[in-house]
Protein backbone atom coordinates (compact mmCIF):
# COMPACT_ATOMS: atom_id res chain seq x y z
CA UNK A 1 0.00 0.00 0.00
CA UNK A 2 1.14 3.49 -0.99
CA UNK A 3 2.21 5.37 2.09
CA UNK A 4 -0.45 8.41 2.62
CA UNK A 5 2.08 10.73 3.23
CA UNK A 6 3.67 9.84 -0.18
CA UNK A 7 0.06 10.64 -2.16
CA UNK A 8 0.38 13.64 -4.55
CA UNK A 9 4.00 14.72 -2.75
CA UNK A 10 6.73 14.35 -4.83
CA UNK A 11 10.25 14.27 -3.67
CA UNK A 12 11.81 17.62 -3.14
CA UNK A 13 15.25 18.96 -4.44
CA UNK A 14 17.80 19.37 -2.42
CA UNK A 15 21.40 20.58 -2.88
CA UNK A 16 22.33 16.66 -2.67
CA UNK A 17 20.06 16.10 -5.69
CA UNK A 18 21.73 18.68 -7.54
CA UNK A 19 25.64 18.06 -6.62
CA UNK A 20 28.19 19.36 -9.16
CA UNK A 21 30.74 16.55 -9.77
CA UNK A 22 34.73 17.17 -10.27
CA UNK A 23 36.07 16.60 -13.88
CA UNK A 24 39.05 15.59 -15.80
CA UNK A 25 40.46 19.20 -15.98
CA UNK A 26 43.88 19.94 -15.31
CA UNK A 27 43.15 22.61 -12.79
CA UNK A 28 46.35 21.46 -11.36
CA UNK A 29 48.37 24.05 -13.74
CA UNK A 30 46.47 26.70 -13.02
CA UNK A 31 47.56 28.72 -9.97
CA UNK A 32 45.77 31.68 -7.60
CA UNK A 33 45.83 35.41 -8.45
CA UNK A 34 47.36 37.01 -5.53
CA UNK A 35 44.76 39.21 -3.58
CA UNK A 36 45.57 42.74 -2.26
CA UNK A 37 46.51 43.63 1.29
CA UNK A 38 44.48 46.89 1.87
CA UNK A 39 41.64 46.09 4.00
CA UNK A 40 40.72 49.60 4.21
CA UNK A 41 39.87 49.86 0.63
CA UNK A 42 37.46 52.73 0.01
CA UNK A 43 36.70 52.08 -4.05
CA UNK A 44 33.04 49.73 -2.87
CA UNK A 45 31.34 52.90 -1.41
CA UNK A 46 32.45 55.18 -4.35
CA UNK A 47 29.97 56.27 -7.01
CA UNK A 48 31.17 57.44 -10.78
CA UNK A 49 29.09 60.65 -10.84
CA UNK A 50 31.24 62.13 -14.22
CA UNK A 51 32.40 60.52 -17.42
CA UNK A 52 36.62 59.50 -17.20
CA UNK A 53 38.59 60.79 -19.87
CA UNK A 54 38.15 58.32 -22.86
CA UNK A 55 40.96 57.73 -25.12
CA UNK A 56 39.91 55.60 -28.25
CA UNK A 57 43.00 52.71 -29.05
CA UNK A 58 40.84 51.45 -32.01
CA UNK A 59 43.57 52.87 -34.67
CA UNK A 60 46.47 51.07 -32.52
CA UNK A 61 45.27 48.07 -29.88
CA UNK A 62 41.77 47.56 -32.40
CA UNK A 63 44.25 47.55 -35.16
CA UNK A 64 46.73 45.21 -34.53
CA UNK A 65 44.69 42.62 -33.59
CA UNK A 66 42.63 43.00 -36.93
CA UNK A 67 43.43 39.72 -39.43
CA UNK A 68 43.25 42.75 -42.12
CA UNK A 69 44.84 45.52 -40.72
CA UNK A 70 42.45 48.77 -41.67
CA UNK A 71 43.55 50.05 -45.34
CA UNK A 72 44.30 54.16 -44.69
CA UNK A 73 40.53 54.56 -45.91
CA UNK A 74 39.64 52.58 -43.26
CA UNK A 75 41.54 54.03 -40.50
CA UNK A 76 40.78 57.40 -41.55
CA UNK A 77 36.67 56.43 -41.70
CA UNK A 78 37.49 55.51 -38.01
CA UNK A 79 39.32 58.42 -37.14
CA UNK A 80 36.38 60.43 -38.48
CA UNK A 81 33.66 58.83 -36.67
CA UNK A 82 35.95 58.78 -32.97
CA UNK A 83 35.84 62.84 -33.98
CA UNK A 84 32.35 62.71 -34.58
CA UNK A 85 31.41 61.44 -31.63
CA UNK A 86 33.28 63.44 -29.15
CA UNK A 87 36.42 61.52 -28.11
CA UNK A 88 39.49 63.74 -27.64
CA UNK A 89 41.87 61.80 -27.43
CA UNK A 90 42.41 59.46 -30.16
CA UNK A 91 45.94 57.03 -30.32
CA UNK A 92 45.93 56.54 -34.13
CA UNK A 93 48.77 54.14 -34.68
CA UNK A 94 52.19 52.46 -34.03
CA UNK A 95 53.75 54.67 -36.43
CA UNK A 96 57.17 52.82 -36.22
CA UNK A 97 55.22 49.43 -37.08
CA UNK A 98 55.66 50.04 -40.74
CA UNK A 99 55.11 52.53 -43.47
CA UNK A 100 50.79 52.25 -43.52
CA UNK A 101 50.63 53.63 -39.96
CA UNK A 102 53.56 56.40 -40.93
CA UNK A 103 51.93 57.67 -43.14
CA UNK A 104 48.45 56.97 -41.45
CA UNK A 105 50.09 59.80 -38.78
CA UNK A 106 51.40 62.20 -41.25
CA UNK A 107 48.41 62.42 -43.65
CA UNK A 108 46.39 62.85 -40.36
CA UNK A 109 48.25 65.71 -39.64
CA UNK A 110 49.39 67.32 -43.27
CA UNK A 111 45.62 67.30 -43.76
CA UNK A 112 44.67 69.49 -41.01
CA UNK A 113 42.46 66.59 -40.05
CA UNK A 114 42.92 67.36 -36.33
CA UNK A 115 40.04 69.48 -34.72
CA UNK A 116 41.45 71.62 -32.19
CA UNK A 117 40.40 70.30 -28.90
CA UNK A 118 41.51 66.54 -29.82
CA UNK A 119 45.01 65.33 -28.81
CA UNK A 120 46.73 62.31 -30.95
CA UNK A 121 48.61 59.74 -29.65
CA UNK A 122 50.95 57.20 -30.67
CA UNK A 123 52.48 53.66 -29.55
CA UNK A 124 56.19 52.94 -29.22
CA UNK A 125 58.67 50.58 -27.88
CA UNK A 126 61.06 52.15 -25.73
CA UNK A 127 64.24 51.16 -28.43
CA UNK A 128 65.77 54.31 -29.95
CA UNK A 129 65.53 54.04 -33.32
CA UNK A 130 61.41 53.15 -33.03
CA UNK A 131 61.38 56.23 -30.80
CA UNK A 132 63.54 58.25 -33.23
CA UNK A 133 60.99 57.21 -36.09
CA UNK A 134 57.83 57.65 -33.66
CA UNK A 135 58.56 61.29 -32.68
CA UNK A 136 59.46 61.66 -36.61
CA UNK A 137 55.71 60.82 -37.57
CA UNK A 138 54.76 63.52 -35.21
CA UNK A 139 56.20 66.49 -36.73
CA UNK A 140 54.22 69.46 -37.53
CA UNK A 141 51.38 68.08 -35.09
CA UNK A 142 49.28 70.77 -32.96
CA UNK A 143 48.93 68.25 -30.04
CA UNK A 144 50.31 65.18 -29.73
CA UNK A 145 51.40 62.05 -26.92
CA UNK A 146 53.95 59.63 -27.27
CA UNK A 147 53.23 56.73 -25.52
CA UNK A 148 56.20 54.49 -24.36
CA UNK A 149 55.74 51.17 -22.95
CA UNK A 150 57.85 47.82 -21.77
CA UNK A 151 56.74 44.83 -19.88
CA UNK A 152 57.35 44.58 -16.68
CA UNK A 153 55.92 41.27 -15.38
CA UNK A 154 57.98 38.70 -13.76
CA UNK A 155 57.97 36.02 -16.70
CA UNK A 156 58.25 39.02 -19.41
CA UNK A 157 61.80 39.96 -17.58
CA UNK A 158 63.11 36.69 -17.77
CA UNK A 159 61.55 35.03 -21.25
CA UNK A 160 61.61 38.30 -23.32
CA UNK A 161 64.03 40.81 -21.89
CA UNK A 162 66.15 38.11 -19.82
CA UNK A 163 67.00 40.47 -17.22
CA UNK A 164 66.81 41.97 -13.59
CA UNK A 165 64.51 44.20 -12.37
CA UNK A 166 67.05 46.94 -12.42
CA UNK A 167 67.67 46.21 -15.64
CA UNK A 168 63.68 46.12 -17.32
CA UNK A 169 63.16 49.37 -15.20
CA UNK A 170 66.50 51.21 -16.67
CA UNK A 171 64.36 50.14 -20.42
CA UNK A 172 61.30 52.18 -19.39
CA UNK A 173 63.74 55.20 -17.85
CA UNK A 174 66.15 55.33 -20.59
CA UNK A 175 63.11 54.99 -23.20
CA UNK A 176 61.38 58.33 -21.07
CA UNK A 177 64.57 60.53 -21.77
CA UNK A 178 65.15 59.32 -25.69
CA UNK A 179 61.25 60.40 -26.07
CA UNK A 180 61.81 63.78 -24.32
CA UNK A 181 65.26 64.28 -26.41
CA UNK A 182 63.68 63.19 -29.95
CA UNK A 183 60.98 65.31 -29.49
CA UNK A 184 62.63 68.12 -28.26
CA UNK A 185 65.13 67.79 -31.05
CA UNK A 186 62.33 67.20 -34.07
CA UNK A 187 59.18 68.75 -32.66
CA UNK A 188 60.66 71.77 -30.56
CA UNK A 189 57.64 74.09 -29.43
CA UNK A 190 55.83 73.50 -32.37
CA UNK A 191 54.18 70.33 -30.83
CA UNK A 192 52.06 70.44 -27.12
CA UNK A 193 53.48 67.30 -26.43
CA UNK A 194 52.60 65.03 -23.87
CA UNK A 195 53.67 61.95 -22.28
CA UNK A 196 52.17 58.31 -21.40
CA UNK A 197 54.01 55.42 -19.89
CA UNK A 198 52.70 51.54 -19.53
CA UNK A 199 54.23 49.34 -17.50
CA UNK A 200 52.75 46.47 -19.89
CA UNK A 201 51.55 43.68 -18.17
CA UNK A 202 50.39 45.71 -14.79
CA UNK A 203 48.08 42.66 -13.76
CA UNK A 204 51.16 40.22 -13.29
CA UNK A 205 53.62 42.61 -12.26
CA UNK A 206 54.55 43.17 -8.70
CA UNK A 207 52.55 45.98 -7.62
CA UNK A 208 55.95 47.51 -5.67
CA UNK A 209 57.82 47.07 -8.83
CA UNK A 210 54.73 48.54 -11.32
CA UNK A 211 55.44 51.55 -8.57
CA UNK A 212 58.88 51.67 -8.74
CA UNK A 213 59.37 51.58 -12.36
CA UNK A 214 56.34 54.30 -12.75
CA UNK A 215 58.46 56.47 -10.30
CA UNK A 216 61.34 56.26 -12.31
CA UNK A 217 59.76 57.23 -14.69
CA UNK A 218 58.40 60.14 -13.21
CA UNK A 219 61.52 61.13 -11.97
CA UNK A 220 62.67 62.01 -15.71
CA UNK A 221 59.53 63.69 -17.20
CA UNK A 222 59.10 65.46 -14.09
CA UNK A 223 55.71 66.32 -13.85
CA UNK A 224 54.45 69.28 -11.99
CA UNK A 225 51.75 71.93 -12.60
CA UNK A 226 51.11 72.25 -16.29
CA UNK A 227 52.70 69.04 -17.15
CA UNK A 228 50.89 65.99 -16.49
CA UNK A 229 52.18 62.61 -17.09
CA UNK A 230 49.83 59.88 -18.58
CA UNK A 231 50.60 56.66 -16.49
CA UNK A 232 48.54 53.66 -17.58
CA UNK A 233 48.09 50.36 -15.85
CA UNK A 234 47.26 47.81 -18.34
CA UNK A 235 45.24 44.40 -18.25
CA UNK A 236 47.17 43.45 -20.87
CA UNK A 237 45.87 40.08 -20.00
CA UNK A 238 43.04 39.92 -17.88
CA UNK A 239 43.63 38.00 -14.84
CA UNK A 240 41.71 38.50 -11.85
CA UNK A 241 38.29 39.34 -10.39
CA UNK A 242 37.78 43.02 -10.86
CA UNK A 243 37.42 43.89 -7.85
CA UNK A 244 41.18 42.61 -7.50
CA UNK A 245 41.67 44.60 -10.33
CA UNK A 246 39.85 48.10 -8.38
CA UNK A 247 42.24 46.96 -4.84
CA UNK A 248 45.66 47.56 -7.36
CA UNK A 249 44.35 50.47 -8.42
CA UNK A 250 43.37 51.89 -5.33
CA UNK A 251 47.00 50.51 -3.89
CA UNK A 252 48.79 52.50 -6.68
CA UNK A 253 46.62 55.56 -6.16
CA UNK A 254 47.53 55.75 -3.17
CA UNK A 255 51.44 54.90 -3.62
CA UNK A 256 52.36 57.37 -6.53
CA UNK A 257 53.61 60.38 -5.51
CA UNK A 258 52.83 63.37 -7.72
CA UNK A 259 49.29 62.27 -7.42
CA UNK A 260 48.04 65.38 -8.65
CA UNK A 261 50.40 65.75 -11.70
CA UNK A 262 49.22 61.70 -12.99
CA UNK A 263 46.53 60.91 -14.69
CA UNK A 264 45.87 57.70 -13.99
CA UNK A 265 44.94 55.33 -16.74
CA UNK A 266 43.15 52.35 -16.72
CA UNK A 267 43.54 49.59 -19.84
CA UNK A 268 41.84 46.68 -19.50
CA UNK A 269 41.60 43.60 -21.79
CA UNK A 270 38.52 41.48 -22.04
CA UNK A 271 40.19 37.77 -21.08
CA UNK A 272 37.96 36.46 -17.89
CA UNK A 273 35.22 38.79 -20.21
CA UNK A 274 34.83 41.31 -16.93
CA UNK A 275 36.78 44.29 -18.84
CA UNK A 276 33.81 46.93 -17.89
CA UNK A 277 33.22 45.91 -14.65
CA UNK A 278 37.16 46.05 -14.20
CA UNK A 279 36.85 49.75 -15.96
CA UNK A 280 34.18 50.86 -13.93
CA UNK A 281 35.43 49.33 -10.82
CA UNK A 282 38.94 50.90 -11.51
CA UNK A 283 37.49 54.32 -12.02
CA UNK A 284 36.05 53.91 -8.72
CA UNK A 285 39.35 53.19 -7.31
CA UNK A 286 40.94 56.50 -8.41
CA UNK A 287 41.56 55.72 -11.89
CA UNK A 288 40.75 59.21 -14.17
CA UNK A 289 41.07 57.68 -17.64
CA UNK A 290 39.55 54.78 -19.23
CA UNK A 291 41.47 53.21 -22.92
CA UNK A 292 39.24 51.12 -25.12
CA UNK A 293 37.85 50.21 -28.43
CA UNK A 294 34.09 50.30 -29.78
CA UNK A 295 32.28 47.75 -29.22
CA UNK A 296 35.42 45.80 -27.88
CA UNK A 297 37.20 45.30 -30.84
CA UNK A 298 41.03 44.43 -29.76
CA UNK A 299 43.62 41.79 -28.87
CA UNK A 300 42.70 38.19 -28.37
CA UNK A 301 38.97 38.87 -26.75
CA UNK A 302 39.35 42.76 -27.24
CA UNK A 303 39.91 45.67 -25.26
CA UNK A 304 37.40 46.80 -23.05
CA UNK A 305 33.93 47.99 -24.75
CA UNK A 306 33.89 52.20 -24.94
CA UNK A 307 30.14 51.66 -26.20
CA UNK A 308 29.24 50.02 -23.52
CA UNK A 309 30.88 51.85 -20.79
CA UNK A 310 29.30 55.35 -21.87
CA UNK A 311 26.15 53.75 -22.37
CA UNK A 312 26.35 52.28 -18.86
CA UNK A 313 26.99 55.96 -18.05
CA UNK A 314 24.15 56.96 -19.96
CA UNK A 315 22.02 54.95 -18.85
CA UNK A 316 22.62 56.01 -15.12
CA UNK A 317 21.90 59.53 -15.89
CA UNK A 318 25.43 60.79 -16.22
CA UNK A 319 26.43 62.33 -19.87
CA UNK A 320 29.26 60.43 -21.18
CA UNK A 321 30.30 63.18 -23.31
CA UNK A 322 30.16 61.21 -26.41
CA UNK A 323 27.54 60.76 -28.82
CA UNK A 324 25.64 57.69 -29.17
CA UNK A 325 22.30 58.85 -30.75
CA UNK A 326 22.92 57.01 -33.33
CA UNK A 327 24.31 53.94 -32.42
CA UNK A 328 23.45 51.89 -35.55
CA UNK A 329 25.36 54.36 -37.74
CA UNK A 330 28.30 53.66 -35.04
CA UNK A 331 28.87 50.42 -35.45
CA UNK A 332 28.11 49.88 -39.52
CA UNK A 333 31.13 52.00 -39.66
CA UNK A 334 33.10 50.10 -36.71
CA UNK A 335 32.09 46.69 -39.06
CA UNK A 336 33.24 48.37 -42.13
CA UNK A 337 36.76 49.18 -40.32
CA UNK A 338 37.26 46.20 -38.82
CA UNK A 339 35.47 44.03 -41.12
CA UNK A 340 33.91 42.06 -38.31
CA UNK A 341 30.54 41.82 -37.27
CA UNK A 342 28.83 43.15 -33.91
CA UNK A 343 27.32 40.38 -32.41
CA UNK A 344 23.33 40.37 -32.31
CA UNK A 345 23.45 40.33 -28.33
CA UNK A 346 26.40 42.93 -27.99
CA UNK A 347 24.88 45.48 -25.43
CA UNK A 348 23.43 48.40 -26.39
CA UNK A 349 23.95 47.81 -29.97
CA UNK A 350 23.15 44.11 -31.41
CA UNK A 351 20.13 43.70 -33.66
CA UNK A 352 18.49 41.92 -30.91
CA UNK A 353 18.78 43.67 -28.12
CA UNK A 354 16.15 45.79 -27.74
CA UNK A 355 13.69 42.64 -28.91
CA UNK A 356 11.50 40.18 -26.68
CA UNK A 357 10.13 37.65 -27.99
CA UNK A 358 8.98 35.83 -25.37
CA UNK A 359 5.32 36.34 -23.73
CA UNK A 360 5.87 37.70 -20.20
CA UNK A 361 8.49 39.92 -21.23
CA UNK A 362 6.33 41.55 -23.88
CA UNK A 363 2.91 41.86 -21.55
CA UNK A 364 5.24 44.08 -19.29
CA UNK A 365 7.23 46.25 -22.13
CA UNK A 366 3.19 46.73 -23.44
CA UNK A 367 2.04 47.59 -20.19
CA UNK A 368 5.25 49.33 -19.16
CA UNK A 369 4.66 52.35 -22.38
CA UNK A 370 1.35 52.25 -21.07
CA UNK A 371 1.97 53.64 -17.87
CA UNK A 372 4.46 56.16 -19.04
CA UNK A 373 1.93 57.70 -21.36
CA UNK A 374 -0.32 57.42 -18.54
CA UNK A 375 2.46 58.76 -16.02
CA UNK A 376 3.28 61.70 -18.66
CA UNK A 377 -0.14 62.40 -19.21
CA UNK A 378 -1.07 63.06 -15.88
CA UNK A 379 1.73 65.08 -14.64
CA UNK A 380 1.14 67.52 -17.93
CA UNK A 381 4.43 66.29 -19.20
CA UNK A 382 5.19 64.17 -22.76
CA UNK A 383 6.72 60.18 -21.75
CA UNK A 384 10.62 62.04 -23.09
CA UNK A 385 10.12 64.38 -19.93
CA UNK A 386 9.98 61.76 -17.11
CA UNK A 387 11.92 59.16 -15.93
CA UNK A 388 12.37 56.06 -17.77
CA UNK A 389 10.63 52.88 -15.97
CA UNK A 390 9.53 50.36 -19.33
CA UNK A 391 10.53 46.35 -17.55
CA UNK A 392 13.36 44.54 -19.70
CA UNK A 393 14.55 47.83 -21.71
CA UNK A 394 17.40 49.15 -19.72
CA UNK A 395 17.21 52.09 -22.08
CA UNK A 396 14.89 54.03 -24.10
CA UNK A 397 16.07 52.26 -28.07
CA UNK A 398 14.99 55.88 -29.41
CA UNK A 399 18.33 57.70 -27.55
CA UNK A 400 20.66 55.79 -29.18
CA UNK A 401 18.24 56.15 -33.02
CA UNK A 402 16.26 52.89 -32.59
CA UNK A 403 12.37 52.57 -33.46
CA UNK A 404 10.19 50.95 -31.59
CA UNK A 405 9.17 48.10 -33.95
CA UNK A 406 12.00 45.83 -33.48
CA UNK A 407 10.99 45.83 -29.92
CA UNK A 408 8.63 43.27 -29.82
CA UNK A 409 8.93 40.65 -32.72
CA UNK A 410 6.65 37.52 -32.17
CA UNK A 411 7.55 33.65 -32.69
CA UNK A 412 5.99 30.71 -30.48
CA UNK A 413 7.19 31.88 -27.46
CA UNK A 414 5.17 35.38 -27.30
CA UNK A 415 1.70 35.98 -25.96
CA UNK A 416 -1.25 38.00 -26.32
CA UNK A 417 0.75 41.07 -25.05
CA UNK A 418 3.01 40.78 -28.40
CA UNK A 419 0.56 40.56 -30.64
CA UNK A 420 -1.25 43.20 -28.88
CA UNK A 421 1.49 45.45 -29.25
CA UNK A 422 2.28 45.09 -33.01
CA UNK A 423 -1.43 45.78 -34.00
CA UNK A 424 -1.37 49.00 -31.43
CA UNK A 425 2.51 50.18 -32.67
CA UNK A 426 1.80 49.63 -36.47
CA UNK A 427 -2.10 50.14 -36.76
CA UNK A 428 -3.10 51.83 -33.16
CA UNK A 429 -5.40 48.96 -32.67
CA UNK A 430 -5.98 48.67 -29.14
CA UNK A 431 -7.35 45.20 -28.70
CA UNK A 432 -9.87 44.55 -25.37
CA UNK A 433 -7.86 42.01 -23.32
CA UNK A 434 -10.21 39.23 -24.12
CA UNK A 435 -9.93 39.97 -27.82
CA UNK A 436 -6.09 40.13 -27.60
CA UNK A 437 -6.32 36.41 -25.87
CA UNK A 438 -9.07 35.42 -28.96
CA UNK A 439 -6.40 36.60 -31.98
CA UNK A 440 -3.16 35.52 -29.83
CA UNK A 441 -4.76 31.94 -30.17
CA UNK A 442 -4.57 32.35 -33.47
CA UNK A 443 -1.00 33.47 -34.04
CA UNK A 444 -0.15 30.92 -31.57
CA UNK A 445 -1.90 28.09 -34.49
CA UNK A 446 0.00 29.43 -37.02
CA UNK A 447 3.59 29.75 -34.97
CA UNK A 448 2.86 26.42 -33.59
CA UNK A 449 2.32 24.95 -37.28
CA UNK A 450 5.05 26.95 -38.93
CA UNK A 451 7.26 27.79 -36.39
CA UNK A 452 9.71 30.59 -37.03
CA UNK A 453 8.69 34.52 -36.70
CA UNK A 454 5.27 36.22 -37.79
CA UNK A 455 6.10 39.65 -39.15
CA UNK A 456 3.98 42.64 -38.09
CA UNK A 457 3.05 42.44 -41.89
CA UNK A 458 2.00 39.21 -41.61
CA UNK A 459 0.28 39.43 -38.17
CA UNK A 460 -1.54 42.04 -39.89
CA UNK A 461 -2.81 40.13 -42.44
CA UNK A 462 -3.79 37.17 -40.54
CA UNK A 463 -5.71 40.15 -38.28
CA UNK A 464 -7.50 41.43 -41.61
CA UNK A 465 -7.95 37.96 -42.71
CA UNK A 466 -9.79 36.99 -39.48
CA UNK A 467 -11.47 40.06 -38.77
CA UNK A 468 -11.65 42.65 -41.56
CA UNK A 469 -12.80 41.31 -44.59
CA UNK A 470 -11.01 43.80 -47.83
CA UNK A 471 -12.49 44.50 -50.97
CA UNK A 472 -9.42 41.82 -52.14
CA UNK A 473 -10.94 39.22 -49.63
CA UNK A 474 -14.58 39.59 -49.15
CA UNK A 475 -15.55 36.78 -47.50
CA UNK A 476 -18.76 36.18 -44.89
CA UNK A 477 -22.12 35.94 -44.85
CA UNK A 478 -23.15 39.58 -44.60
CA UNK A 479 -21.65 42.95 -46.61
CA UNK A 480 -23.37 45.90 -44.87
CA UNK A 481 -24.12 48.38 -47.49
CA UNK A 482 -26.02 51.39 -45.73
CA UNK A 483 -27.72 51.89 -42.38
CA UNK A 484 -30.23 54.44 -40.87
CA UNK A 485 -31.44 54.96 -37.64
CA UNK A 486 -34.15 56.91 -35.39
CA UNK A 487 -34.71 57.06 -31.71
CA UNK A 488 -38.49 57.80 -31.44
CA UNK A 489 -39.29 59.39 -27.79
CA UNK A 490 -39.55 56.92 -25.57
CA UNK A 491 -35.81 56.22 -26.11
CA UNK A 492 -36.21 52.98 -28.43
CA UNK A 493 -34.40 53.16 -31.97
CA UNK A 494 -35.49 52.06 -34.77
CA UNK A 495 -32.57 50.91 -37.37
CA UNK A 496 -33.08 49.67 -41.43
CA UNK A 497 -30.01 48.62 -42.74
CA UNK A 498 -29.30 48.23 -46.20
CA UNK A 499 -26.96 44.77 -46.67
CA UNK A 500 -25.76 41.65 -48.97
CA UNK A 501 -26.73 38.95 -46.90
CA UNK A 502 -25.71 35.56 -48.48
CA UNK A 503 -24.91 37.38 -52.36
CA UNK A 504 -28.50 38.61 -52.05
CA UNK A 505 -29.39 42.39 -51.96
CA UNK A 506 -31.77 42.00 -48.25
CA UNK A 507 -33.45 44.95 -45.78
CA UNK A 508 -33.12 44.45 -42.32
CA UNK A 509 -34.59 46.24 -39.64
CA UNK A 510 -35.09 45.99 -36.04
CA UNK A 511 -35.94 47.95 -32.60
CA UNK A 512 -33.63 48.29 -29.57
CA UNK A 513 -32.90 50.39 -27.08
CA UNK A 514 -29.64 51.36 -29.02
CA UNK A 515 -28.68 50.74 -32.63
CA UNK A 516 -26.52 47.59 -31.98
CA UNK A 517 -29.54 45.86 -30.09
CA UNK A 518 -31.80 46.97 -33.07
CA UNK A 519 -29.44 45.43 -35.22
CA UNK A 520 -29.18 42.10 -32.75
CA UNK A 521 -33.13 42.22 -33.62
CA UNK A 522 -33.07 43.29 -37.36
CA UNK A 523 -30.64 39.99 -37.38
CA UNK A 524 -33.08 37.60 -36.18
CA UNK A 525 -34.67 37.68 -39.75
CA UNK A 526 -31.81 35.95 -40.69
CA UNK A 527 -31.89 33.74 -38.53
CA UNK A 528 -28.48 34.93 -36.54
CA UNK A 529 -29.30 34.59 -32.53
CA UNK A 530 -26.67 37.19 -31.14
CA UNK A 531 -26.46 38.74 -28.11
CA UNK A 532 -23.95 41.47 -26.89
CA UNK A 533 -21.37 41.16 -24.30
CA UNK A 534 -18.81 43.94 -24.68
CA UNK A 535 -17.93 46.92 -26.37
CA UNK A 536 -15.89 49.21 -26.62
CA UNK A 537 -14.55 51.83 -28.83
CA UNK A 538 -11.55 54.59 -29.63
CA UNK A 539 -10.69 56.65 -31.93
CA UNK A 540 -7.46 55.58 -34.33
CA UNK A 541 -6.60 59.62 -35.35
CA UNK A 542 -7.17 63.06 -34.52
CA UNK A 543 -9.26 65.69 -36.57
CA UNK A 544 -12.24 65.64 -38.12
CA UNK A 545 -11.92 62.72 -40.87
CA UNK A 546 -10.77 60.80 -37.75
CA UNK A 547 -11.56 57.29 -37.99
CA UNK A 548 -12.85 54.99 -35.31
CA UNK A 549 -12.48 51.74 -34.08
CA UNK A 550 -14.86 49.78 -31.95
CA UNK A 551 -14.62 46.06 -30.69
CA UNK A 552 -17.95 43.92 -30.09
CA UNK A 553 -17.77 40.82 -27.72
CA UNK A 554 -21.42 38.62 -28.72
CA UNK A 555 -22.46 35.50 -28.19
CA UNK A 556 -23.53 34.05 -31.63
CA UNK A 557 -25.52 30.80 -31.47
CA UNK A 558 -23.74 29.51 -28.12
CA UNK A 559 -20.56 30.52 -29.67
CA UNK A 560 -18.21 33.68 -28.05
CA UNK A 561 -16.68 35.77 -31.06
CA UNK A 562 -15.42 39.49 -31.26
CA UNK A 563 -15.72 41.35 -34.13
CA UNK A 564 -13.37 45.13 -34.87
CA UNK A 565 -15.47 47.64 -37.22
CA UNK A 566 -13.45 50.58 -38.52
CA UNK A 567 -15.11 53.90 -39.81
CA UNK A 568 -15.24 57.48 -39.70
CA UNK A 569 -19.06 57.18 -38.06
CA UNK A 570 -18.93 55.36 -34.45
CA UNK A 571 -22.03 53.86 -35.36
CA UNK A 572 -21.32 52.13 -38.58
CA UNK A 573 -18.14 51.46 -36.93
CA UNK A 574 -20.56 49.28 -34.15
CA UNK A 575 -22.52 48.02 -36.76
CA UNK A 576 -19.15 46.76 -38.85
CA UNK A 577 -17.64 45.00 -35.45
CA UNK A 578 -20.94 42.87 -35.05
CA UNK A 579 -21.01 42.07 -38.61
CA UNK A 580 -17.58 41.33 -38.17
CA UNK A 581 -18.21 38.45 -35.20
CA UNK A 582 -21.26 37.06 -37.44
CA UNK A 583 -19.64 36.57 -39.84
CA UNK A 584 -16.35 34.79 -37.73
CA UNK A 585 -19.28 33.15 -36.64
CA UNK A 586 -20.38 31.76 -39.59
CA UNK A 587 -17.31 31.20 -41.49
C1 LIG B 1 50.40 44.83 -25.35
C2 LIG B 1 50.55 45.53 -26.66
O1 LIG B 1 49.62 45.61 -27.36
S1 LIG B 1 52.03 46.22 -27.06
C3 LIG B 1 51.90 46.75 -28.70
C4 LIG B 1 52.13 45.65 -29.62
N1 LIG B 1 51.95 46.10 -30.95
C5 LIG B 1 52.78 45.77 -31.92
O2 LIG B 1 53.76 45.10 -31.68
C6 LIG B 1 52.44 46.21 -33.30
C7 LIG B 1 53.57 46.87 -34.02
N2 LIG B 1 54.84 46.16 -33.89
C8 LIG B 1 55.62 45.89 -34.97
O3 LIG B 1 55.28 46.15 -36.12
C9 LIG B 1 56.97 45.31 -34.70
O4 LIG B 1 56.95 44.69 -33.44
C10 LIG B 1 58.07 46.40 -34.73
C11 LIG B 1 58.25 46.85 -36.17
C12 LIG B 1 57.71 47.57 -33.88
C13 LIG B 1 59.36 45.82 -34.20
O5 LIG B 1 59.68 44.67 -34.89
P1 LIG B 1 61.06 43.88 -34.63
O6 LIG B 1 62.17 44.85 -34.67
O7 LIG B 1 61.05 42.76 -35.56
O8 LIG B 1 60.98 43.41 -33.13
P2 LIG B 1 59.90 42.55 -32.34
O9 LIG B 1 58.58 43.18 -32.40
O10 LIG B 1 59.97 41.14 -32.74
O11 LIG B 1 60.42 42.80 -30.90
C14 LIG B 1 61.26 41.97 -30.26
C15 LIG B 1 62.39 42.68 -29.64
O12 LIG B 1 61.98 43.93 -29.05
C16 LIG B 1 62.15 43.83 -27.65
N3 LIG B 1 61.01 44.52 -27.09
C17 LIG B 1 59.74 44.11 -27.08
N4 LIG B 1 58.98 45.04 -26.52
C18 LIG B 1 59.78 46.03 -26.17
C19 LIG B 1 59.56 47.25 -25.56
N5 LIG B 1 58.34 47.63 -25.21
N6 LIG B 1 60.60 48.06 -25.35
C20 LIG B 1 61.83 47.69 -25.70
N7 LIG B 1 62.10 46.53 -26.30
C21 LIG B 1 61.07 45.71 -26.53
C22 LIG B 1 62.16 42.37 -27.34
O13 LIG B 1 62.81 42.08 -26.15
C23 LIG B 1 62.91 41.85 -28.52
O14 LIG B 1 64.27 42.11 -28.35
P3 LIG B 1 65.40 41.05 -28.84
O15 LIG B 1 65.26 40.98 -30.32
O16 LIG B 1 66.62 41.73 -28.40
O17 LIG B 1 65.11 39.78 -28.15
C1 LIG C 1 50.72 49.03 -24.78
C2 LIG C 1 49.78 48.61 -23.75
C3 LIG C 1 49.07 49.75 -23.14
C4 LIG C 1 48.80 47.64 -24.26
O1 LIG C 1 48.24 47.76 -25.30
C5 LIG C 1 48.45 46.55 -23.36
O2 LIG C 1 49.17 46.32 -22.40
O3 LIG C 1 47.44 45.89 -23.60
Amino acid sequence: MTSPSRVGRPTPITAATVRQRPTAMPVHKYGRYEAVDIPDRTWPDNRITKAPRWLSTDLRDGNQALIDPMSPARKREMFDLLVRMGYKEIEIGFPASGQTDFDFVRSIIEGDAIPEDVTISVLTQAREELIERTVESLRGAPRATVHLYNATAPVFRRVVFRGSRDQVKAIAVDGTRLVMEYADKILGDETVFGYQYSPEIFTDTELDFALEVCEGVMDVWQPEEGREIILNLPATVERSTPSTHADRFEWMSRHLSRREHVCLSVHPHNDRGTAVAAAELAIMAGADRIEGCLFGQGERTGNVDLVTLGMNLFSQGVDPQIDFSQIDEIRRTAEYCNQMEIHPRHPYAGDLVYTSFSGSHQDAIKKGFEAMEATATAAGKTVDDIEWAVPYLPIDPKDVGRSYEAVIRVNSQSGKGGVAYVLKNGHKLDLPRRMQIEFSKIIQAKTDSEGGEVTPAQIWSVFQDEYLPTSDNPWGRIALRSAVSSTSSDGTDQLTVEAVVDGVATTLSGTGNGPISAFFDALAEIGVDARLLDYTEHTLSEGASAQAASYIECAIDGRVMWGIGIDPNTTRASLQAVVSAVNRAAR
